[in-house]
């Protein structure tokens, strides 16, 4: 049997003495896609962030293509940082309002001739559907679903096997955010990307992923295939969760997190 791409074994992370992750294990195939879903504060970010090595692990292993990520130094992570990348919820808030789409694309091709950085950012731009006069347009002059073409663009720049995508399409109106996670797909497809997707959309989460991990307080309650986790979740969590998401009425101008404990028997 070949190794998955991206093996978690027993990650801890902790904030002083608080445990945000507890004791988390998930794989991934190449060129697959895991959602992580949950309510509001169980985590999910938390895994983001140790994947890509913005906190250190308390504990627990994260095997990248049979290297373990998790303890190493600044140094060691250098030579391996470019594999994975991280999508952004707010693109507005990751882009440098100051920079053009080309700066902000060509930033990790400094090693490289300017010629070269401008016909590369005219490249991945061109990849993630946006025109060629977009490279010398800045943040503010973009909408929000194109935003987050730049943040991605931004990602694909490094040539990454891995993006880690923080609730990357949840700041985007639905129109926009299929257009998007059509975009997700199609490079997927084209290049064999491997995607961990964070959402506490199961709508969306439904349409983009291979399999689920389903977090609570920073446990991991339930996984499986997404169609085994939507259509017949065996956790009564995971059932609050499905529920709270395909009933527009009870969603709406809620958050998950509310909806949930009402669910689960506390007053609205
Ligand atoms: N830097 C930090 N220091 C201390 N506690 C933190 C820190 N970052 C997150 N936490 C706490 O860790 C827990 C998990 O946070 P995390 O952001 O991973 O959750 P999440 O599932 O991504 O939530 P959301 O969906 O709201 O983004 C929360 O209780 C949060 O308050």
């Amino acid at each position: 049997m070949t190794e998955p791409f991206l093996s978690v074994r027993d990650l801890v992370v902790s904030y002083g003495d608080f445990r945000a992750v507890d004791g988390v294990s998930f794989d991934i195939d190449k060129g697959q896609t895991l959602a992580v879903v949950g309510e509001s504060g169980c985590g999910k970010s938390t895994i983001a962030r140790a994947l890509v090595r913005l906190v250190t692990p308390t504990s627990g292993q994260i095997v990248l293509d049979g290297t373990d990520i998790a303890q190493l130094g600044e140094k060691q992570l250098r030579p391996l940082r470019h594999r994975v990348q991280m999508v952004f919820q707010d693109p507005y808030g990751s882009l440098d309002p100051h920079l053009t789409a080309e700066k902000i694309v060509a930033e990790p091709m400094r090693d490289r001739s300017r010629a070269d950085r401008h016909a590369e950012a005219a490249r991945l731009l061109d990849l993630v559907g946006l025109p060629t006069s977009a490279l010398d347009r800045r943040p503010a002059e973009f909408s929000g679903g194109q935003r987050q073409r730049i943040g991605i663009a931004r990602a694909l720049a490094t040539s990454p096997d891995l993006l880690v995508l923080d609730e990357a399409t949840s700041a985007l109106d639905v129109s926009v955010q299929a257009q998007v996670l059509a975009l997700l797909a199609d490079l997927q497809r084209e290049r064999g990307l491997t995607y961990l997707f964070i959402s506490h959309n199961l709508g969306v989460v439904k349409q983009i992923s291979d399999r689920i991990v389903v977090m609570r307080a920073g446990r991991l309650v339930e996984t499986g295939s997404t169609a085994d986790v939507l259509h017949a979740p065996t956790e009564g969590y995971t059932r609050a969760l499905r529920k709270a998401a395909l009933d527009p009425t009870t969603m709406r101008g809620r958050k998950p997190r509310d909806v949930v404990r009402q669910l689960q028997g506390a007053p609205a």
